[in-house]
């Protein structure tokens, strides 16, 4: 059986570059959302879901991001409904790929983790963390969110400090470099502690 580490963090901490910095370490990764992006693609399994609630959010068979955070922004409440459709098909994507990964450690990417209470089903957490002006630099340097957007997602959150709090790991995301080396010693201390414990 694999060893299940989750990885978390609030928005814009770090989670995908590190979850990066795990598979290059060898470890299999599992990304929520990249399940997002499949279940909202044409074909994927959210789209009829979606179309029954906000028809105005499909645009060529697809769940249309843009239209989502543009009724966000307007309305932050839309995204709870967002979320009940779409986490219960992210929860079933993620069991199945848990139960076929057989790497030793494999690693779930997964924003909302504590949020959901997902760590009952899974054998450590590491938080990704940076201070908030950094984290706010970083989001909205991007490009693809405004201030509004950006706030309604933090309001939905679980503050940072809490979430380290409750993680096994913890991981500054100031440099690459610093990252690695601190992912490294999460491997090792998993290795030297917690498997066949
Ligand atoms: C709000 C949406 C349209 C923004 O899309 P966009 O492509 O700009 O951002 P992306 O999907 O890469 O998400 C960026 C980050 O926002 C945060 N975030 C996204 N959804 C949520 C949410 N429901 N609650 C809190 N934070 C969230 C996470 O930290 C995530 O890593 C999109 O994230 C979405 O549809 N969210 C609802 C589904 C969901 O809850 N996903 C979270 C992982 S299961
Ligand atoms: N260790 C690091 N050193 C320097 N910059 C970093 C590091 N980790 C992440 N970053 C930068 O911070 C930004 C956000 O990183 P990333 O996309 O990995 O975060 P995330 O938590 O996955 O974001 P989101 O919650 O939006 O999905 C990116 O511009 C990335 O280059």
């Amino acid at each position: 059986m694999t060893f299940r580490l989750g990885l978390t963090g609030s928005i814009g901490m770090g989670k995908s570059t590190t979850a990066r910095l795990f598979a290059a370490e060898g470890c299999a990764v599992w990304d929520a959302d990249a399940a997002v992006h499949r279940l909202y693609a044409a074909g994927g399994a959210a789209v009829e879901p979606m179309r029954a609630v906000f028809p105005d959010a499909i645009m060529d068979g697809a769940v249309s991001r843009d239209a989502l955070k543009r009724m966000i922004g307007e309305d932050p409440s839309v995204l709870t409904l967002i979320e009940r459709i779409v986490h219960p098909l992210v929860a079933a994507d993620r069991m199945a790929f848990s139960a076929e990964t057989e790497t030793e450690i494999t690693v779930f990417d997964i924003p909302l983790l504590f949020e959901k209470e997902t760590e009952t089903q899974l054998d450590a957490v590491v938080c990704v963390t940076v201070p908030a002006e950094v984290q706010r630099a970083r989001v909205l340097g991007r490009g693809t969110m405004t201030e509004a957007q950006f706030d309604a997602i933090i309001a939905k959150q679980m503050p940072d400090a809490e979430k380290r709090a409750r993680a096994d790991y913890v991981i500054v995301t100031d440099t690459v470099e610093h990252a690695r080396a601190q992912v490294q010693s999460v491997l090792r201390d998993i290795r030297e502690n917690r498997l066949n414990a």
